[in-house]
């Protein structure tokens, strides 16, 4: 959510960002609305202030025995009141109304966003590692795992209907070796371990920015206010809602772990074989939260990019970076990269880590607040980005490291949380 000052402020740059990331939100609408709201309030609160008076007015004239006066004050405060309670309904609805819309108002890209309509727009900047040749015919990531027998995606459709999966044997090993190693990493980088719910009241998917547009992709929990969390990100953005943070508590560094759940509507056909793309995975989510400084957020925008890009080396796995374009970064965003990993079966980068930084669009949402050095009561920035998020992994991970004989090399790095294992297959 931005400032209805800035909005007021400044509409044709409010206008823009809607534009560029393909938001509808009519902003003429919203400040026509808010004009509204204003001048209603205004009245509202004048007559209030008269019946604070009146009352000061009609004690005053008990006291001196002026019964005419008292009755004329009580009779005027009378019409006060029913002029308020005519209005204040109304008053109560437009402010909600104007909430809501506030709620569809996108941040303002960062100038280092590449513009652009959608994904075919994004701008891959950085390279690392050679895409994998290999000298012999070489199996995609489901083959791989049937003939490791590492998954059982039959009985678990049989369980949980289409896109689930069950991870057998070393792959179940590996997921868990892959959680160990990024929370084992980030913690040595000063990161606080977390394991959150992935259960969450409504405000933290508003905070996060998952509600109201992304709604449709939420499980719910029948007749509560709790909703399964697609990442701990929303969790995350939730905990601290309504405190006040000091300063010198500035930056909250956290790696988050949980289970993530998502319909993945409007996905029906894509991405079908194998685990890319299904309703339940487990992520390790990187999470900052830092003073209103917008060089602050940079600085921690593109320290989460390297920490991706550091375990993602560790993995061995060639990777590129791009810039995410206006139009396909979402509402909340200022600036997103986007990590591919190189997946050899398909011939082309597929994402694996998505980064992003977004000044005060998540705190204003779910009030998120710190104290600054001058006691000024400010919202906190907040930035988040993917540390490892499995099964997806698994596909350039298994692809990547098969050899000749069909067997599967465990990169170094994971081994320690592998019982030293140094192959799949052998
Ligand atoms: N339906 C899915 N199935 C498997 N993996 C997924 C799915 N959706 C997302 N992921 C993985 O989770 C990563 C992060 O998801 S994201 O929506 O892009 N971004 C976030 O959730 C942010 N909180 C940063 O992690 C993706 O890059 C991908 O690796």
């Amino acid at each position: 959510m931005l400032d209805l000052t800035f909005i007021r402020n400044h509409p044709d740059v409010v206008k823009e960002a809607a534009h560029v990331k393909n938001n509808s939100i009519d902003i003429d609408a919203l400040l026509a609305l808010d004009q509204k709201v204003v001048a209603l309030q205004h009245e509202v609160e004048e007559a209030r202030a008269k019946q604070n008076q009146l009352s000061k007015g009609i004690q005053q004239a008990a006291r001196e025995k002026n019964t005419e006066l008292r009755n004329d004050l009580i009779a005027e405060g009378k019409k006060l009141a029913e002029f308020i309670k005519a209005n204040e309904p109304e008053l109560n609805q437009l402010t909600e109304e104007r909430y809501n819309l506030l709620l569809l108002v996108p941040n303002i890209p960062d100038p280092s966003a590449p513009v652009g309509k959608d994904e075919s727009e994004n701008v891959p900047f950085k390279y690392w590692g050679e895409k994998t040749e290999f000298g012999f015919t070489a199996l995609d990531h489901y083959d791989l795992m049937l003939k490791h027998n590492l998954v059982d995606i039959e009985r678990a459709v049989k369980v949980a209907g289409s896109r689930s999966y069950v991870l057998r044997g070393e792959a179940a090993r590996l997921e868990l070796a892959l959680i160990s190693f990024a929370m084992d990493k980030m913690a040595r980088k000063g990161f606080t371990p977390l394991i959150v719910p992935s259960m969450a009241r409504d405000f933290s998917f508003i905070g996060s920015g998952q509600f109201p547009k992304g709604r449709d992709q939420v499980y719910e929990v029948k007749d509560q206010d709790l909703f399964l969390v697609g990442t701990a990100e929303v969790s995350i953005t939730g905990m601290y809602k309504d405190e006040i943070l000091k300063g010198d508590e500035l930056p909250l560094k956290f790696v988050g772990y949980s289970p993530c759940y998502r319909q993945e509507a409007g996905t029906y056909g894509k991405d079908t074989r194998g685990v890319f793309r299904v309703h339940q995975f487990n992520k390790v989510e990187q999470y900052i939260i830092c003073k209103a400084d917008h060089e602050e957020s940079v600085y921690w925008f593109e320290q989460l990019l390297q920490n991706a890009e550091e375990l993602i080396q560790d993995l061995e796995l060639p990777y590129r970076v791009i810039n995410v374009c206006t139009g396909d970064m979402g509402d909340g965003k200022v600036g997103m990269y986007d990590i591919e990993c190189w997946v050899p079966s398909e011939g082309r980068y597929r994402e694996t880590h998505s980064c992003s930084y977004l000044h005060e669009w998540q705190a204003r949402r779910a009030n998120l607040r710190y104290r600054d050095e001058n006691g000024k009561v400010k919202f906190v920035h907040t930035l988040n980005n993917t540390a490892i998020a499995s099964p997806r992994i698994l596909i350039p991970l298994l692809e990547t490291h098969q050899q000749e004989d069909g067997s599967i090399r465990i990169p170094e790095a994971l081994r320690p949380f592998m019982g030293g294992q140094e192959y799949i297959g052998r």
